[in-house]
């Protein structure tokens, strides 16, 4: 029962991805400036269309014409967190998805603020490392090292479903297991690997990610964020067989999420219902 039901995730990965192929979803990023490059060429190489717009004076006549938003705030700023919270306002009018990364959330209560600020405007999914999410269920500061973990993502479960049901987002907690729960189901993703960790920005750019897969299936947000975790592991598995270390992961990831082909999304994609 348990290996029909992952077999049923490949097909299911696959027909997200093609999907944002076919339809190249528009993502408006209002993202840190470390992540910028990465991201969109993420966004890019799936097929998605990112737009790195976040001016508060154009985000009016902007946002409600995007297919999602993807909001992060590993750079915050004073002068940011007015335009993150307008974006996601007016997304949450136009009922446009959008997805909340909050990078760091208990390194400062200014940021920890900010980010329940922003999860009262109701994001679809919230993806973060296991410390983000602890940080956030227990709306405490402390419990992470900078914008890395200090948990093993196993360690956040429990945490992550607690902030699904207190949000209503679907809950994402990246690691060596990517988990995903809407508050009663809980998704295992088991691709990628451990040098990914090495590349700084890969849990910006799969939030990223998510936001395109979402974009185009907002109704089944759990199965689209399981989907981008596990087709970007994949990624990230094909390509370290040809990486020599993170910098050469970096694009060779990239050019992976590119080439990406059906036999490989199904034959590889490792979803678990746990
Ligand atoms: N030990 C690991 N093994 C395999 N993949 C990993 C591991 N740690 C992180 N990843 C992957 O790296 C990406 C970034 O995750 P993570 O490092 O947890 O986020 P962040 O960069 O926000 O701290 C995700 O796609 C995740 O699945
Ligand atoms: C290093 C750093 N500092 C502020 S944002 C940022 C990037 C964090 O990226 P990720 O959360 O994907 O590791
Ligand atoms: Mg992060």
């Amino acid at each position: 029962m348990e290996a029909e039901k992952q077999r049923e995730w490949g097909p299911k990965a696959w027909a997200h991805l093609s999907s944002v192929r076919n339809q190249s979803p528009l993502i408006q990023c209002i993202t840190n400036f470390v992540s910028m490059d990465l991201t969109a060429n993420t966004l890019l190489s799936a097929g998605a269309s990112p737009a790195m717009l976040h001016s508060p004076n154009e985000t009016p006549d902007f946002t409600p014409q995007v297919h999602a938003l993807y909001i992060n705030v590993g750079t915050l700023s004073d002068n940011w967190l007015p335009a993150m919270k307008l974006a996601a306002e007016i997304a949450s009018k136009f009922k446009k998805p959008w997805v909340l990364d909050p990078v760091a959330t208990g390194a400062s209560g200014f940021r920890l603020q900010a980010c329940l600020d922003l999860i009262s405007l109701k994001p679809t999914v919230i993806r973060g490392n296991a410390s983000e999410i602890i940080a956030l269920a227990n709306a405490s500061v402390g419990f992470t090292k900078g914008v890395d973990s200090s948990h093993d993502s196993t360690d956040a479960v429990e945490a992550a479903k607690s902030l699904a049901n207190s949000s209503g987002a679907v809950v994402a907690v990246s690691g060596a297991v990517d988990f995903v729960t809407d508050g009663n189901r809980v998704v295992g993703a088991r691709n990628g690997v451990p040098m990914m960790q090495k590349i700084t920005a890969t849990g910006c750019a799969v939030t990223a990610l998510i936001a395109a897969f979402v974009a185009i299936d907002p109704l089944q947000a759990l199965e689209a964020t399981a989907s981008a975790l596990a087709v970007f592991g994949v990624a990230g598995e094909i390509g370290m067989e040809m990486a020599r270390g993170p910098a050469s992961l970096r694009m060779h990831l990239i050019d992976s999420l590119h080439g990406l082909d059906q036999t490989t999304v199904i034959s590889r994609v490792k979803i678990t219902t746990s």
